[in-house]
């Protein structure tokens, strides 16, 4: 491990990249030269006690915070100097999934025989991705975290930290997500997963040499979006509105419609997503969020979270229909100890834990980051 001195790892969110060398998966598959991109802000400390790991959402990168970066974080109001997680105090990594396309080895990656991995990239689960990460932890000198936080499938790779790693975690947010992905998390995640693999333009995953699929992952998106955000949210929003300078001019509804206006605003998101994500990583990353269960060979969920060490910090949003506040509390029932479910109050539904996480301030401030 490096000596923590002036040279300790500082950090400005701009882009870095390690190499963990090969990796054995979890069921069986094998990459041989695994890199994971990630980004630090801050500086480590003398006795490497202040070390916070962030960890992103499905479509989410390493970018928790701008920095020096142009680009803004997806944390940004959570994440800086003076924030809550005060990176004037903490030293902040946030690391790219594995599978993932922001920077990490992944399926658009080229295999040893200087082609992509396309459809032979292999199968990846949320421990699978813990472990690469805690090599990588090994590599900047981190023992311990001071905490590990993160939500949906960020909250997934939190809880796995704490289960898998318990004596190097001190303490664990898990933010709107579940112990374990529920027959309909799984099975939402599927519809997406088809539209995807039924892209005539996909061909099993090895598209690289022609178009990509698309309108697969256009769908995906659509899919995963509507239940990213609430129904009342939506009809607040939008109602039957149509997008009105796309209708015709004299044109009579049905028949010469234009969009209605969600179908508008789901077609962006779509359009967005397709713009900056690759299907293969779409598709690897879901079925790791698939295979996410806290139990899985470790006896009851009491048995398997009773092995966990960190103090714990779980949240809800209290109109989210992917990831249920009841989930969160089931989680949280099951934890040792007495561990209370913080509530994100907010119209938007799941999403909410990226666009109101400021209202965990406090609590999180107060449970974590004021020692
Ligand atoms: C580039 C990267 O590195 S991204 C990786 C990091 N990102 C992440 O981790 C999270 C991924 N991001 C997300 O999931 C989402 O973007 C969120 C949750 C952050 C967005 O949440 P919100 O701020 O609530 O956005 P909202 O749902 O209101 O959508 C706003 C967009 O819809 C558009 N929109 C709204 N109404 C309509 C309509 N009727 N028709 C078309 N577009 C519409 C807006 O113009 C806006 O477009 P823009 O994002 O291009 O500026
Ligand atoms: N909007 C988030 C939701 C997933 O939890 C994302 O795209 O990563």
């Amino acid at each position: 491990m490096p000596a923590r001195t002036a040279d300790a790892p500082h950090g400005d969110g701009l882009l870095r990249v390690g190499s963990i060398g090969p990796l054995v998966l979890e069921t069986g598959g094998e990459l041989p030269d695994v890199r994971l991109a990630f980004e630090t802000w801050g500086r480590l400390n003398e006795d490497g006690s202040n070390a916070v790991l962030v960890q992103h959402a499905l479509t989410g990168s390493s970018h928790v915070a701008r920095g020096d970066a142009e680009e803004e974080g997806w944390w940004d109001s959570l994440v800086g100097p003076g924030r809550t997680v005060d990176t004037d105090r903490y030293f902040v990594v946030s690391v790219n999934m594995l599978g993932g396309c922001y920077g990490s080895t992944g399926p658009a990656c080229l295999a040893p025989d200087g082609t992509p991995w396309g459809a032979r990239f292999p199968f990846v689960t949320i421990r699978d991705a813990v472990r690469a990460e805690s090599l990588l932890a090994d590599q900047l000198g981190i023992g311990r975290w001071h905490s590990v936080l993160g939500g949906s499938m960020g909250g997934a790779r939190a809880l796995e930290w704490a289960l898998m790693f318990p004596e190097r975690v001190e303490r664990c947010a898990v933010i709107a997500c579940s112990a374990a992905s529920s027959a309909e998390q799984i099975a939402f995640a599927q519809a997406q997963l088809q539209a995807i693999r039924l892209d005539p333009a996909y061909r099993g995953g090895d598209y690289y040499d022609g178009p990509h699929p698309e309108a697969g992952l256009g769908v995906a998106r659509r899919i995963a979006h509507i239940t990213y955000r609430a129904e009342q949210e939506l009809e607040a929003r939008f109602g039957r509105a149509e997008q009105d300078a796309e209708r015709p001019l004299g044109s009579v509804l049905p028949a010469d419609r234009g969009r209605y206006q969600v179908e508008s605003y789901l077609d962006h998101q779509a359009d967005k997503l397709v713009d900056r994500f690759d299907a293969n990583s779409y598709v690897i990353l879901t079925e790791a969020l698939m295979s996410h269960d806290a139990a899985r060979g470790r006896g009851s969920l009491e048995d398997a979270l009773g092995a966990a060490a960190s103090e714990f910090f779980i949240a809800a949003v209290d109109t989210d229909r992917l990831y249920f506040p009841w989930q969160s509390q089931r989680l949280a029932a099951a934890l040792p100890g007495d561990v209370p479910v913080h509530l994100i109050s907010s119209p938007v539904g799941h999403d909410a834990f990226l666009t109101q996480i400021h209202q965990l301030d406090d609590q999180l401030r107060a449970a974590f980051y004021s020692r």
